[in-house]
């Protein structure tokens, strides 16, 4: 153990990955300070390997501890194939290459279906539920950024808004993939933090197998970097997710940043090339009675590389999965985070989720 406290810094994720439950108590201790904050890189392989329950719960544990303390993790050795994450940046690369006008064929309609194409400024993600604030925030300080929305293919209401063949060879059917692979791995991670909390292992089986996701493909056009730097202006404002878990694939760009709860200083989320950023949204945070963390982020100016490309910021692409319970469900405190009674009503999936986005929009 004291050889783990000596470790640099720089290594402090490892010392997370090393560590057993026995020293959860520490834990909390090290967030506090900005020095000591870190995402911690979790390897997932021994969970998915692992034969029996037991084998299972000590990943599960790292899993937890991490999003209790941080909200946030690395996520390596998560089974979704490089190569399958490379024709993914690629198709969606091509997809925003597009001209406006095609793009724009597609637009976003309607928080319900929240499907389609964003255009810059449209969407300004924020905290804030008061329409005059996020109506002056977008005005002052729209996000830097264009998306394009998609969510389960075969919902009986709600259509993909999917591009042209001729436009987008191949687009269609990677991501029909795409969002199959990522629904397998919320289903897994959830069996993991279903351990962690010391539930069944399969207790959200049934409440998450609707699949009623929203895969979002991210494009952040280069843009002048002292643009970015002025007061309150962002790629992405700060702020939470909504759903249970949300998987960010990015590029090699950087730029995303996730706040210290406790001293409210931003730290670089740096790309880690092979992983996953996995964080907790505001429903399984409420699910579980504040004990998993919903934690602030926003996407910022990547740091600056060689004075040749000071000026104008690098164009910046990711993909975030949103992964939520099925839209029915009706989420109540699960019953080992009661501790001293829930902080909050049951509250219905599409109810929450449709309210919050349709604040964000416009
Ligand atoms: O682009 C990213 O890295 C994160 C985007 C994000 O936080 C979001 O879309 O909710
Ligand atoms: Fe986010």
């Amino acid at each position: 153990m004291l050889a783990l406290r000596r470790l640099p810094r720089a290594l402090a994720p490892l010392q997370w990955t090393l560590r057993g439950r026995s020293w959860q108590s520490t834990l909390a201790e090290r967030t506090r300070s900005d020095s000591t904050f870190g995402i911690p890189v979790i390897d997932f392989a021994p969970f998915r390997r692992g034969q029996t329950t037991d084998d299972r719960r000590h990943t599960a544990n790292e899993l937890v501890t991490a999003f209790k303390e941080v909200g946030f993790v690395y996520l390596k050795n998560h089974g979704v194939e490089s190569d399958v994450v490379d024709n993914a940046f690629e198709k969606s690369a091509r997809f925003f290459n597009l001209p406006m006008e095609t793009k724009l064929k597609l637009a976003w309609e309607d928080p319900r279906s929240n499907r389609g194409y964003v255009q810059p400024g449209r969407e300004r993600v924020t905290q804030s539920s008061d329409p005059a604030e996020i109506a002056r925030l977008r005005a002052s300080a729209p996000d830097s950024k264009e998306s394009i929305e998609i969510g389960r293919d075969w919902d009986p209401t709600w259509k993909n808004m999917w591009p042209q063949h001729t436009d987008a060879p191949g687009f269609k059917q990677t991501f029909l993939d795409f969002y199959r692979t990522c629904h397998d791995l919320h289903v897994e991670v959830m069996r993991a933090i279903a351990l962690g909390l010391e539930l069944e292992e399969r207790w959200f089986d049934a409440k998450v197998d609707e699949q009623s996701h929203n895969l979002r493909l991210l494009n952040y056009p280069p843009v002048q970097r002292k643009l970015l730097e002025q007061d309150g202006q962002a790629r992405a404002g700060s702020h939470s997710d909504y759903g249970t878990l949300t998987f960010v694939f990015q590029d090699s760009v950087g730029g995303l940043e996730v706040q210290n709860p406790h001293t409210k200083h931003f730290h670089a989320a740096t790309p880690i090339p092979g992983t996953i950023v996995v964080n907790i949204g505001d429903l399984l945070s409420r699910w579980s009675n504040d004990i998993l963390r919903s934690t602030l982020h926003r996407v910022v100016a990547p740091p600056v590389g060689s004075a040749a490309q000071d000026d104008s910021t690098p164009r910046r692409q990711s993909i975030a999965f949103f992964c939520n319970p099925n839209a029915h469900e009706i989420i109540e405190c699960i019953p080992t985070c009661v501790g001293s009674g829930p902080k909050y009503e049951p509250v219905e999936t599409e109810a929450y989720i449709v309210g919050r986005l349709r604040s964000t929009y416009h």
